[in-house]
This record gives C-alpha cells, sequence and structure tokens, in this order.
C-alpha cells in the first residue's frame, strides 16, 4: 500500500482517470507541454482566446496560467478563466514568467495574483521578485539559486494563500506552515527551453487528480520531473537527445516507480 502521501499514489490515479488540463501557456511551451501531459497520463488543452477561456475554465479539471507571450487579447482570456475556475471550485495554477521584465508582465502578474491563485510555479529569481526583491533574472532564465529563494516563498506562500513551488537544481514547495526539498533532475533541464512551463502544466494536471492537497500534487509533479530527469540525463549526450529521452522516461513512470525513487526531504 502506498503511503497517504505518496507522490505515487496520484500518478496512479492519473494513470487510471485522464484529467483534462485547460492550459494558457506561450507559444515557446505549447508543444512540449502538451506531450509532457499526455507523457504523465493527462489531457492537455492549449486555450487562451477571451472569447472561450472563461467557458473552457469550468469544464477542465483544472486550469494553468503561464505569462511567457502575453498581449492584452491573452491577459482578458487569463482573467475570464481564472475567474470560471474560482467560480466552478478548479484549482489553478499560475506561472509568473519573467514578471520583473517588462511593466505590462508585472501588472498583468498583480493582476492574476488578485484572483487567489492555488498554486504558483516559478523559477528562484521570479519567486524572489513576487516577493518584492531584486532578483538577478534574465529575460525567461533564472540567475538565482532556489536556497536564496526559500524564505521568499514562504513569504508569498503566507501573503497570498497558495502553495509556491521553486524549482532548480533542488526544488523547494511550501504552503507557508510545510515545506519540503526535492532533489534529482538535471542540468540538462534549464537547456531545453520551456521545460518549466511544462512542468507547470502537470502541476495543474495532478492538482486536477488532487484538488483538496494542492501541496502534495505539487510535490507529486516535481518529483515526477526530478525522476524523469535523472532517468534521462543517465543516457542523454545533450539536450536534444535529453529532450526525447525525458519524454519517454516521463511516459514510463509508474506510481511504484516514483515513490522508490523519489528524493523528497521534509525541511
Ligand atoms: N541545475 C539543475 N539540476 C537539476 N534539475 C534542474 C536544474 N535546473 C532546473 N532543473 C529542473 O528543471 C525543471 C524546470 O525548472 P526551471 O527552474 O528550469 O524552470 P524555468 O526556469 O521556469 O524554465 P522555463 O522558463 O524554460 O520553462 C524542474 O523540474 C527543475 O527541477
Ligand atoms: C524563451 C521564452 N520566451 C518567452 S516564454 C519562453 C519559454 C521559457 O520560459
Ligand atoms: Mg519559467
Amino acid at each position: 500500500m502506498p503511503k497517504q502521501n505518496s507522490p505515487g499514489r496520484l500518478v496512479t490515479a492519473m494513470r487510471a482517470t485522464p484529467p483534462l488540463v485547460h492550459c494558457i501557456t506561450n507559444y515557446v511551451a505549447m508543444n512540449i507541454a502538451a506531450n509532457v501531459l499526455l507523457a504523465a497520463g493527462a489531457s492537455p488543452a492549449m486555450v487562451h482566446a477571451e472569447e472561450e477561456a472563461g467557458e473552457f475554465a469550468a469544464i477542465a479539471g483544472a486550469l494553468t496560467i503561464n505569462i511567457g507571450t502575453l498581449s492584452a487579447s491573452w491577459v482578458k482570456g487569463m482573467h475570464n478563466a481564472a475567474r470560471s475556475a474560482a467560480r466552478n471550485g478548479k484549482p489553478w495554477v499560475l506561472d509568473p514568467v519573467a514578471h520583473y521584465a517588462s511593466g505590462f508582465r508585472r501588472e498583468t502578474v498583480a493582476g492574476l495574483i488578485d484572483l487567489n491563485p492555488t498554486i504558483i510555479r516559478g523559477n528562484a529569481s521570479e519567486i524572489i521578485a513576487l516577493g518584492g526583491a531584486e532578483s538577478r533574472g534574465q529575460g525567461v532564465d533564472s540567475r538565482d539559486t532556489v536556497e536564496q529563494a526559500e524564505e521568499t516563498a514562504r513569504d508569498v506562500a503566507i501573503q497570498y494563500g497558495a502553495v509556491v513551488a521553486v524549482t532548480g537544481a533542488v526544488d523547494f514547495v511550501t504552503d507557508g506552515a510545510n515545506a519540503v526539498r526535492i532533489a534529482g533532475g538535471s542540468p540538462l533541464m534549464p537547456q531545453v527551453t520551456a521545460l518549466g512551463c511544462a512542468l507547470t502544466c502537470l502541476v495543474g494536471a495532478f492538482a486536477a487528480i488532487a484538488p483538496e492537497e494542492p501541496f502534495d500534487a505539487t510535490v507529486a509533479a516535481l518529483a515526477s520531473f526530478a525522476v524523469a530527469g535523472e532517468k534521462a540525463a543517465a543516457l542523454a549526450d545533450g539536450p536534444g537527445s535529453f529532450s526525447w529521452r525525458f519524454l519517454d522516461a516521463l511516459a514510463g513512470l509508474d506510481g511504484t516507480t516514483l515513490d522508490a525513487a523519489a528524493r523528497v526531504t521534509p525541511v
């Protein structure tokens, strides 16, 4: 029997009942994110138009919003979708890509945070900047360590009543009261564009499986990436072969394997 809070039980549940995940993500990420969800056993749908995003969020198991490639019309779609998710009791995940890089991004993230994301997932520079401090992020790439972002992550979790996940060499997840670190993955992961964006969509898939357990859902997604990333890196020659090996490793992951291989440590 898996432990009550084992990440593997959520992997098993996802493969038994594939959730529909509404992803508003960027042009760079759409393909890899959809393939990541299919590999994990979920049904992705990339739907951003303001005319339909609200309606679609109501029928999905969870919503994810990523501000990577923004426009005014997309922001309206994001607001319609987040409001609809809240109205319909669906969890939603925010990925504040490079929100420190322009006024448009800063305003957009401020507006979305007011709509109460269930989970916020970002790299270290993005989470440090969410706390109001100066980050060293360069465009969409982090230039800070996860360790430097941990205290801010706790503050942000408490301030916004959300689970906060900071990703990097060793990931950190907190809801303000509890926290874990997740080891694994590979330095090849930030060499493949939009893997973080794809992870945000996978967090949404697990949140659809366990809407009452956003902390455990987030840990299950990050642990899946850590274990699949480590496995793919063992045979990869570089970012190109890592990318397809990673999809294969994710597709081959089952609950038992994840529970045996995941390195999740309470902090
Ligand atoms: N140095 C590293 N070693 C191991 N795993 C890593 C490393 N850097 C990132 N990862 C893993 O890569 C995945 C994506 O996290 P990352 O922090 O790179 O996201 P991101 O910066 O938002 O990416 P992107 O914006 O390109 O989508 C996570 O699973 C994370 O654990
Ligand atoms: C490269 C890039 N530019 C905008 S979004 C994105 C994907 C990684 O965040
Ligand atoms: Mg990112």
